[in-house]
């Protein structure tokens, strides 16, 4: 039988597909994308990473081997340093504290992505964590990786030239490679209905991906 990510990556196609050619994304890798929208995305995905983050901890308390556990510990730490030191970043650039985007409001389709999460987070097991969390960062790098080919070569006068630098890295691509490979030992062996609820988790958080880049891109916020 084949890996279990493969059957993954085969299904979520049309999903992804809408991702990567979402006028968000794309907007982003040809630099055209209006500076508000950037700004708008760049506050909420803060603090949707200070959420996500925890899904790594949670991770470390269900993994049952030390070298997982320190793993875990590692991409989260490097969430916290590393890519939202990219966010901190281009917030200096565009005049926002430290502050205002750690007291980001979360907008609904935020709240719900990680609320969704941090529900399996607490009451999944780890291939269910793993299965929830693995859209973002394989999709993630997948976009780094297409938006490279596609405008890298007009990427020096690109303003998010740093964004398609993070994500297209080293460090994302290892990370992103291991997920995948702990996904399939997690799912080696389980029966098909265990399989299904990993392979709905992984579908609806990566429609949550295509919310999320729809929801920046109109700027949407509560209506009230
Ligand atoms: C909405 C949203 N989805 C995915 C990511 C990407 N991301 C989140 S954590 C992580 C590292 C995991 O190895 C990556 C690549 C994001 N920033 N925002």
């Amino acid at each position: 039988m084949g890996k279990f990510t493969e059957r993954l990556f085969k299904n979520v196609q049309p999903i992804w597909e809408k991702n990567h050619y979402h006028p968000f994304v794309q907007e982003l890798g040809n630099g055209s994308l209006k500076r508000e929208k950037f700004i708008h995305y760049m506050k909420q995905d803060y603090v949707y990473l200070i959420d996500y983050a925890k899904l790594f901890a949670a991770a470390v308390t269900k993994a049952r081997d030390l070298e997982t556990m320190d793993k875990f510990a590692q991409i989260l730490h490097e969430t916290l340093h590393f890519e939202m030191e990219l966010h901190r970043q281009y917030a200096a650039e565009f005049g926002i504290t430290r502050e205002e985007l750690e007291a980001t409001k979360p907008t609904p389709v935020n709240l719900a992505y990680t609320r969704y999460m941090l529900n399996v987070a607490q009451k999944g097991n780890l291939a269910e964590i793993v299965s929830c969390l693995l859209p973002c960062a394989w999709d993630y790098w997948e976009i780094g990786k297409l938006l490279r080919k596609q405008y890298g070569d007009k990427i020096e006068n690109n303003p998010y030239k740093q964004w398609i630098e993070t994500y297209d890295s080293e460090t994302f691509g290892e990370g992103a490679k291991w997920l995948i490979d702990l996904m399939d030992k997690l799912a080696e062996g389980l029966p098909e209905r265990e399989l299904a609820i990993l392979e709905e988790h992984f579908q609806i958080t990566s429609k949550y991906e295509y919310l999320f880049w729809e929801m920046n891109y109109l700027e949407q916020d509560w209506p009230i």
